[in-house]
């Protein structure tokens, strides 16, 4: 019986060579069971390479994957979900023929009113597949890397090329598919979603694991601190507050690690806090900060 604390995919020095690239250079990690686990980096630091060694699409140059502990069985393809960057959908087919037909390809299935629901298709199954929206195809996508009711779940860069709303829509339903306790892993080179929807993640670059953790985890290790900046033609001494202190001309800057002792510490300037902000750092902050380059460069 599987253990509890057995992750439910744990891979080990993973490497993969193209002819003349090096695409993944010894790639480690294990993902418990039930959480969203992301794979986030550039266009080209790997992700897709590794994410389809792990699915079995791709065979990795050397290094093990194992899934529940021990190494994926020739039926691994038919126990998860996969969903592609894009998939070709039969022509003229309608949304809920589509979903008929695939769901006739396995044996253990969602049903198909489950994942109506689930993915948020209610709205156009009469529709021709092939003439979906962005957001309404990667949903479609979505039930149909769900249809055999998978425990873990691959989404590779799944919100790619959608509108701010479509984005945060799928965001929700991956959220809902969490709470049916299924693994999610993901690609994506957004940060927002890999900080929204991400328990714990591998930021990678040029095929390397560069960290890994909780966002909130890596953010407070190496960024623990915020910026508080405020429009002002006041001269804050760095003596007079906690933090470091930075101005240009009309606006003071303080990095410090306690916002509410430094808030309180200008309520002494009597100053006008109305332009008063905080920054709080980002995981693209932390990606600068970790390669010296920014994640679209
Ligand atoms: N089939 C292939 N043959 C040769 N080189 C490849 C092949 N597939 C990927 N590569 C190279 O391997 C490296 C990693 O590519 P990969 O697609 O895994 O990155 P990625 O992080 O998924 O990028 P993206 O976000 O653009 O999908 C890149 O340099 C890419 O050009």
């Amino acid at each position: 019986m599987l253990e509890s604390t057995t992750p439910i995919l744990e891979v080990r020095n993973l490497t993969k060579h193209y002819r003349l690239v090096q695409a993944v250079k010894g790639i480690s990690f294990s993902i418990p069971t039930g959480i969203c686990f992301g794979l986030l980096g550039p266009n080209g630091a790997g992700k897709s390479t590794t994410i389809e060694m792990i699915e079995g699409i791709k065979k990795p140059s050397s290094g093990e994957i194992l899934y529940k502990g021990a190494p994926r069985g020739e039926d691994f393809a038919q126990q998860c979900g996969i969903q592609f960057q894009s998939t070709a959908l039969p022509d003229f087919l309608l949304v809920r023929e589509v979903l008929a037909l695939f769901h006739s390809f396995y044996d253990k299935t969602l049903a198909i009113d489950e994942l109506v629901t689930l993915c948020d298709l209610g709205e156009f199954l009469d529709q021709e597949a092939n003439r979906l929206s962005g957001g309404q195809k990667q949903r479609l996508l979505l039930a149909l890397a769900l249809i055999n009711d998978p425990e873990i779940v691959f989404l590779d860069e799944p919100t790619t090329g959608l509108d701010p709303q479509s984005r945060r829509r799928f965001w929700h339903l991956i959220d809902r598919i969490k709470k049916q306790g299924k693994t999610v892993i993901l690609t994506t080179h957004y940060m927002d979603e890999a900080e929204s929807l991400c328990d714990d993640l591998v930021i990678i670059d040029h095929g390397k694991i560069i960290d890994q953790g909780s966002p909130q985890a890596l953010l407070q290790k190496h960024l623990p601190h915020r910026q508080v900046s405020l429009h002002t033609e006041t001269v804050i001494e760095s003596a007079a507050v906690t933090g470091d202190v930075s101005a240009t001309p009309g606006v003071v800057t303080i990095d410090t690690l306690s916002v509410e002792k430094t808030l309180q510490e200008l309520m002494a300037f009597d100053l006008d806090l109305s332009t008063l902000r905080v920054h709080n750092p980002t995981l693209e902050d932390l990606f600068i900060k970790l390669t010296g380059h920014a994640l679209r460069d």
